[in-house]
């Protein structure tokens, strides 16, 4: 047996997109996950997303990390899977999809996808450092030269303390680049490294660079290309109408042998 596979990328946050509307992709088997996400023996991803069907929604994309572990929500992969149910039909322009998360409304103008990001009730502040839930956990640091920084080692010093350890988290560090630009790179829980680029976490960035003084809309630089967040503060100290807008990109697609 084989399965047909996709393989998309959102300012270089890749993913295996799966059509699973007949629901035959094995998705409990969480070593074929994590092996098809493997950049030598596999497709290679940082992440493995089903779309399927809901009877109340245009479809339910569920998210899996690279470590074959069912995941929270992904921005760059949230694009992707409104792009892959565009190619599919499943959609036109405009859809409303379910993640991990809960509801996201999303539309497609030419190559930017725009989606929304749930609301955010609270920042907590920890040290000079930021902590928040954009549908991922991130950590959020602004530091002077982000391009001089080891992300790897910061970012596991901090994913691998005794606050997280356990659950972990994406912890993204933050170079402000102008009075309207940020530049973002994330080390990413569940690939365990850094990637290029982090919807969940470049939204979060976004969000602690409105609180030190930044208007929406903020625009980000990633390792992997350019994406912008809108937003509105509410009077309670969070944020309402957050929008991440970046492009979605088709890269291949190809079908994976399944032994019985
Ligand atoms: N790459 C994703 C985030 C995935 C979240 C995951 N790494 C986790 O929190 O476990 C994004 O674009 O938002």
């Amino acid at each position: 047996m084989a399965i047909s596979f996709y393989k998309y990328q959102g300012t270089g946050n890749d993913f295996v997109m799966v059509d699973n509307r007949k629901h035959n992709f094995p998705a409990e088997d969480e070593a074929l996950v994590k092996s098809l996400c493997d950049r030598r023996t596999g497709v290679g991803a940082d992440g493995l997303i089903l779309l399927q069907d809901h009877p109340d929604y245009d479809f339910e994309m569920v998210y899996y990390n690279a470590d074959g572990r069912v995941g929270s929500m992904c921005g760059n992969g949230g694009r992707c899977a409104v792009r892959f149910a565009r190619q599919l039909g499943v959609i036109e322009d405009v859809a409303c999809f379910l993640a991990a998360d809960g509801e996201h409304q999303a539309s497609v103008e030419r190559d930017l996808i725009q989606l929304k990001m749930n609301d955010v009730k609270e920042v907590e502040q920890v040290g000079e450092d930021y902590y928040l839930n954009t549908g991922s956990p991130h950590y959020v640091r602004f530091v002077e030269d982000v391009q001089a920084l080891d992300v790897y080692e910061e970012g596991r010093a901090v994913r691998y303390n005794d606050r997280f350890k356990a659950v972990g988290t994406n912890v993204n560090f933050v170079q402000r680049l102008s009075e309207n630009e940020i530049y973002v790179r994330t080390y990413e829980r569940g690939v365990e490294d850094e990637t290029l680029s982090c919807g969940t976490g470049v939204t979060a960035c976004a969000l602690v660079a409105s609180l030190k003084g930044f208007n929406s809309p903020v625009k980000v630089k990633t390792l992997g290309g350019e994406l912008e967040v809108s937003f509105e503060r509410t009077e309670e100290g969070g944020f309402k109408h957050i929008y991440l807008i970046g492009p979605a990109k088709l890269v291949f697609t190809g079908s994976i042998p399944l032994q019985s």
